[in-house]
């Protein structure tokens, strides 16, 4: 049965694909993850969720028209889209080129274009996308392997570069090894970092030791083993999707440590605050990353063979893969295959 929050699959599959514009690429998806924000959207855990909702942006497909005034791709090409698929051009964090901080951001799905018709994200046919918003997949990766990296991948990529934590010999910390942290724990490890894992069981060390690379690995409810930890992680990545405690990872903290907050949490999360008083620890956060960054996380990707871990489904799947990430049970993404499903059946 389809997920009851979820536009039926054939009626999403033309239903608003607008004209292509002179700086838009029509896009056919080929593949797309599935992030746990897709969940967070589809339940409305932040409370902003417009139905009927397609979600989808880690979506990966092959140009099939662009617009006139479009030079830099042309039918045949793969491209990526992600999570923004517009912004105001003109705002202080757009002429930086940090787009994604635009207050006036446009999301690639539950939000309302130019034109006033609402964005539909990749779990659909097609999209038409703003050029600026499109990204090259190099050669070099296949597609569903890139398709991860357009929100995972350079999730992580982009508060590393921002905060000065590239340099290798740096001690990270993954807390949440799923979609987000199986990337931050490759991509940190690519840099050279002495990576620790932190999992709220013991049931992923194997595979973060063994398939990930990781160097350590915490459970967060061992106090002893977080005790042995503390005061010796440079940064934590911390990808809980869920509201939970901060001063255990606070205390895993060096002095200057950074506790970089990725998860959507819709409620109030808390500390006292000589727990970053007494080592001026910060705690920050940061979203998705840059069209350049974007482009460079897959760069850095291809340069060091870097891949992403993912079960591939098919479109008749996706309730049951919105079920199995929402109870922690996928190793790590999810990517559907979107031009080999067939669209009409599924609904
Ligand atoms: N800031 C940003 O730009 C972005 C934010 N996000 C957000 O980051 C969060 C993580 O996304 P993603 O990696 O796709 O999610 P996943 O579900 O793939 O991974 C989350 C991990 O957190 C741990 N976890 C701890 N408690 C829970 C719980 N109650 N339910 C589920 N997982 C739990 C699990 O790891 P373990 O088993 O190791 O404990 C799990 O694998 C989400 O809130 C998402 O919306 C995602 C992309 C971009
Ligand atoms: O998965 C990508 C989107 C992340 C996101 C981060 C913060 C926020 O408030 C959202 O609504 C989404
Ligand atoms: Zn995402
Ligand atoms: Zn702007």
């Amino acid at each position: 049965m389809m997920h009851p929050l979820l536009v039926p699959l054939k009626w999403l599959a033309h239903a608003c694909e607008r004209k292509t514009g002179p700086e838009d690429v029509l896009v056919k998806v080929l593949y797309c993850g599935i992030c746990h924000t897709d969940i967070h959207q589809a339940k409305n855990h932040l409370g902003a969720s417009k139905y009927p909702m397609v979600p989808g942006h880690e979506v990966v497909g092959e140009v099939v028209e662009v617009g006139g005034e479009v030079s830099k791709y042309s039918a045949g090409d793969v491209v990526g889209v992600g999570v923004i698929v517009g912004c105001c051009r003109e705002c202080r964090p757009c002429k930086a080129s940090v787009e994604q901080y635009c207050n006036k951001r446009i999301w690639s799905y539950n939000d309302v274009y130019t034109d006033g018709r609402p964005t539909q994200g990749g779990f659909s046919s097609a999209m038409v996308v703003d050029q600026k918003f499109v990204v090259r997949i190099p050669a070099g990766l296949a597609p569903e392997q890139a398709a991860p990296l357009l929100c995972a991948g350079v999730t992580v990529y982009s508060p590393l570069k921002h905060f000065g934590l590239m340099s290798p010999g740096l001690r990270g910390g993954i807390l949440g090894l799923g979609g987000v942290g199986h990337m931050g724990v490759k991509v940190a490890k690519s840099m050279g970092h002495h990576v620790t894992v932190i999992s709220s069981s013991g049931k992923k060390r194997a595979e973060a030791m063994d398939d990930l690379g990781a160097d350590a690995y915490l459970v967060s409810s061992d106090a002893d083993q977080m005790a042995a930890a503390a005061d010796s992680l440079d940064y934590v990545i911390d990808t809980v999707p869920v509201k939970h405690p901060l001063e255990p990872y606070l205390s895993l903290l060096k002095m200057d440590g950074k506790l970089v907050l990725m998860g959507v949490i819709g409620e109030p999360l808390s500390f006292v605050s000589p727990m970053v008083m007494l080592g001026r620890k910060s705690i920050t956060g940061s979203f998705i990353g840059s069209m350049e960054e974007t482009e460079e996380v897959l760069k850095f990707c291809v340069e060091k063979g870097l891949t992403s871990q993912i079960e591939v489904v098919k479109m008749d799947y996706l309730n049951e893969a919105l079920e199995r990430l929402e109870r922690n049970d996928v190793r790590y993404r999810f990517v559907v295959d979107v031009a080999g499903s067939k669209i009409e059946d599924a609904a």
